[in-house]
């Protein structure tokens, strides 16, 4: 399970990711710069791009993303999407572009959503795999840019492109299911609004945040999808101050964080799904902020410390063990 989201506080923009999981792909902070070769399956090979900071395992000196943003504003997540997610085999005329190919293709050229929506409007997401170790995983993806979003699904019937007007992404079941879902909702409220019951019932007012009291409360995709909607929508963001946002970002993604023990795996009931990292990125500067399951403290890597018109990766391991400010 995982979640993802975009948020804009006037000229600030911003990209968060939850990655939930039970084990480990080694992943890192990977930043690529312009000028690393990206070699693709099929489509034309990418010499020279938009360098990229992200979380990504690097294999063979190949980094496999799970989510990024360029040099441009623009920024990636893939998320799990088991069971629909379908990748054909290629198709002559059509980008075909294999699944873990997906993030730098995008990210390597494209600036914005709507030129990321022009570049998927002749792709064919192939079920090619990166290694027999690494088989193709069922993802779909959030793409967002300083005002839009939008989700790429590979379902059976073919590649879905869908705005998504709230920019939150999770699980199951399809994006336009999620989205629909949220009506549901539409009563939730931050304030405490007057009985409606019935008036001939007198319900106290007993407790402060009444309001949401019905805010979905779950671990799983749906619950998680509506809780991050709500909560982004009524956070408190600042105008100005970088470390407010990145503070109150850290807050949102945590309300749907997965605490270790909850979340056992079916196939596996000794081991429980949970937060694995979070990520807050700021679109307009090219940071990279992070938290681990075991490390609370909010971290920062910054694409422009290093050289972006290079030609090889500079990764940096997740530091995990938790900071405690000794006060006496
Ligand atoms: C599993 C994760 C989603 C988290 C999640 O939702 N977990 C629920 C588990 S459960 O379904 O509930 O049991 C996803 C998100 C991004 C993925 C990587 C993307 C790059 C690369 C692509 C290659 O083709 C295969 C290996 C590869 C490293 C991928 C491994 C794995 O698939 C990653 C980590």
């Amino acid at each position: 399970m995982c979640t993802a989201l975009s948020f804009q506080v006037d000229n600030n923009h911003y990209f968060g990711r939850n990655l939930d999981l039970e084990l480990s792909y080694g992943q890192q902070v990977v930043i690529t710069p312009q000028n690393f070769s990206f070699k693709f399956r099929e489509v034309a090979n990418l010499d020279h791009h938009f360098a990229l900071i992200g979380v990504a395992s690097v294999v063979d000196n190949y980094p496999l993303y799970f989510d990024a943003a360029n040099d441009h504003g623009l920024a990636m997540g893939g998320l799990n999407y088991p069971d629909n997610a379908y990748y054909a085999d290629s198709i002559s005329g059509k980008d075909n572009v294999a699944s873990f190919e997906l993030i730098p293709w995008i990210l390597g050229q494209c600036a914005t959503v709507d030129e990321a929506k022009k570049l998927l409007a002749n792709i064919n997401i192939t079920n090619q795999q990166f290694s027999q170790q690494l088989p193709p995983s069922p993802l779909h993806w959030l793409i967002s840019d300083h005002s839009d979003s939008i989700v790429v699904e590979s379902d059976r019937d073919g590649v879905h492109v869908y705005d998504n007007p709230v920019g939150v992404l999770t699980n199951n079941p399809s994006f336009p299911k999620q989205l629909f879902n949220l009506n549901n909702y539409r009563t939730i409220s931050a304030a405490t609004l007057p009985n409606q019951f019935s008036a001939q019932v007198p319900l106290e007012d007993y407790s402060r945040g009444l309001g949401p009291r019905n805010l979905p409360g779950g671990m799983d995709s749906e619950s998680r999808f509506v809780r991050a909607a709500f909560n982004k929508y009524n956070a408190t963001w600042d105008q100005h101050d970088e470390v407010a946002n990145i503070t109150e970002l850290f807050h949102v993604m945590h309300s749907v964080e997965q605490q270790s023990g909850l979340d056992q795996v079916a196939t596996n009931p000794a081991k429980f799904e949970y937060t694995i990292y979070t990520v807050g990125y700021n679109l307009d500067k090219g940071l990279l902020y992070y938290t681990t399951y075991t490390n609370n403290q909010i971290n920062l890597v910054n694409m422009n410390k290093v050289n972006l018109q290079g030609n090889s990766l500079t990764a940096y391991p997740f530091v995990n063990d938790q900071a405690i400010n000794n006060v006496n």
